[in-house]
């Protein structure tokens, strides 16, 4: 347990953790009929049953009382209004502009950058006309069918979740490929796949300066050129965005052909940007355009509900409830639907690139633990794979469900028989199966006595496990928007009352310098001996076998 002991509020949590310690969530719900009634919220069109966590009234009174003391109400104000909040890196954080509808100014540097984003928009409409109405033509005159997207981290996983959460949403006749890793096995089996008169390169990346992309396009490049398209024509088969202008110039992309993106925007928030051309062009403007107001309708609820009535703020808190005070390390979200399989890749990032930190916001190592280790899955697969030990492993892990009460694709009762066992996988968490539950079971099914005590301990199911469901009506455009948005809120909440900066993420930075410095290791001739061992044994072994 390593409570936030820099907040006072956060005593009363550590003595509420002990009470509660020794109650069981069956408990909770024998003593109060009315707990689901009590614990639900809507908001954005997601409906939130938070009743199965190990929570009072007093337990969420006290963490609204600590969020108040963290000053998140004044951090949220200060978001919104372009303050700038990544203080290590002197930006504003105002990917919430990008969905902002609107008539106020949203001002950085003192200057609106509406007008902008507006414009940009109307770009990406144009840019997404013009392939779906066959109007973008291939060096050999041929209208595009394939797009591949060129990027990786923030400029690939939000893009990718959202583009197969909206799966029904699909534009016919556009196939759409993705090259992120830098492995080349990735890139070559979609250039296997893709027609080079009818593709169109999408190069995403905030910097221009990520040295996977910059290999990927180079390679796509080199493949364009390969197959018979003139140098000059290139421009017709590429679209670059990033903030980095004058490396796309460089790159040999044509003006008309690049979209800004601005430093405002943190990369694993940039799906909501020009980054979401992608997006755009996969399930139209029209629906991108719902999707951003899904995600607006998130941020409205998450700047004026109370904190006690606040969706994002619930969960956030709920999360460093278990992460600080009952010692969790890990959260899972589990989607009961299959268009949301990229969901956890996303908020992997969205989550530990942002709050994966130990040093607050004025330069002390945290006492505390901060970002916990976030995973998933879609379910059912998940139940026939590691749910066995969210059941009965030593671990206490809280899990989200997400699970959408109607189906794109019914199909008779699969789709009922999908939810049944969402709400029975949290229903069994929650409750557990006790020893005497088992015995009776066993004896009633005529099971010989002595192997009734032999199997018995095995068969008990602790319960007491704290989990969220989440129940949208159907994932539509909007639902999307207000589901990615509420977890980047939630995320942003749980870096306040951490004290970290949940925008920068200097840690990933030494990978790269060393990854530069091994390289040229591998491509040095003889054998290597100024590292390490290890990194000199690897380097040689490497050696071995390319000469
Ligand atoms: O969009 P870019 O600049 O290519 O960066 C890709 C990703 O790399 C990172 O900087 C981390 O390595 C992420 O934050 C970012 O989303």
């Amino acid at each position: 347990m390593t409570p936030l002991s820099h907040l006072s509020s956060s005593d009363k949590l550590v003595e509420l953790q002990k009470q509660l310690a020794g109650t069981h969530l069956r408990d909770l719900f024998d003593a109060d009929k009315q707990r689901f009634d009590k614990y639900t919220m809507e908001a954005a069109g997601l409906f939130l049953d938070y009743s199965k966590n190990l929570i009072n009234d007093d337990v969420l009174a006290s963490l609204t009382k600590m969020a108040e003391e963290a000053k998140l109400p004044e951090a949220i104000k200060a978001m919104f209004s372009g303050e700038k909040i990544n203080n290590t890196e002197g930006r504003a954080v105002l990917h919430t502009a990008l969905r902002y509808f609107g008539k106020d100014p949203v001002m950085v540097d003192g200057k609106d950058v509406m007008p902008m984003i507006r414009d940009t928009h109307k770009r990406m409409k144009e840019i997404t006309q013009q392939v779906h109405k066959g109007e973008w033509k291939g060096h050999t005159g041929k209208p595009v069918k394939h797009i591949v997207n060129i990027g990786i981290g923030g400029s690939y996983l939000g893009l990718k979740t959202a583009i197969n959460a909206l799966t029904p949403y699909h534009v016919k006749g556009l196939e759409h490929h993705y090259v992120a890793n830098i492995d080349p096995n990735e890139i070559s089996e979609v250039l296997r796949k893709i027609d080079p008169e009818t593709t169109l390169f999408i190069v995403a990346s905030k910097s221009f300066g990520t040295l996977e992309t910059l290999q990927n396009a180079q390679a796509a490049r080199k493949f364009m050129l390969d197959q018979g398209c003139a140098e000059a024509d290139i421009r017709k088969h590429f679209v670059a965005i990033s903030t980095n202008l004058k490396a796309i110039d460089e790159f040999g992309i044509a003006q008309e052909n690049t979209l800004p993106l601005w430093d405002w925007v943190g990369g694993r928030y940039s799906l909501w940007s020009t980054i979401g051309l992608m997006i755009s062009l996969v399930v139209g403007f029209d629906n991108f355009e719902r999707l951003l107001k899904g995600a607006g309708d998130m941020d409205n609820h998450f700047k004026t509900a109370p904190l006690d009535q606040n969706m994002p703020v619930l969960m956030g808190m709920l999360g460093i409830w278990y992460q600080n005070y009952f010692g969790a390390e890990s959260h899972a979200v589990i989607s009961y639907d299959y268009f949301l399989r990229d969901f956890p890749g996303h908020l992997q990032q969205m989550d530990m690139e942002s709050n994966g930190k130990r040093t607050t916001l004025d330069g002390k190592t945290v006492d505390y633990q901060t970002g916990a280790v976030i995973w998933g899955g879609t379910g059912t697969n998940d139940q026939h794979a590691y749910h066995q030990l969210l059941h009965q492993g030593t671990r206490l892990i809280p899990v989200d469900f997400v699970a959408p009460a109607t189906s794109h694709n019914p199909l008779g009762e699969q789709h009922p028989w999908l939810f049944a066992n969402a709400v029975a996988q949290s229903q069994a968490m929650m409750q557990g199966k006790t020893m005497e539950e088992i015995r009776d079971e066993m004896l009633a099914a005529g099971v010989a006595a002595e192997d009734v005590e032999r199997l018995t301990p095995h068969k008990v199911i602790p319960g007491n496990r704290p989990n969220n469901m989440i129940v949208p009506e159907k994932i539509t455009p909007e639902v999307a928007g207000a589901l990615i948005a509420l977890y980047e809120q939630k995320v942003f909440v749980q870096g306040v009352l951490w004290q970290v900066n949940s925008f920068d993420q200097w840690g990933v930075e030494l990978g790269k310098v060393l990854g530069n410095r091994v390289y040229d290791r591998i491509t040095e001739k003889g054998a290597t001996s100024d590292q390490d061992s290890s990194t000199n044994g690897l380097v040689n072994r490497f050696k071995q076998f390319n000469v």
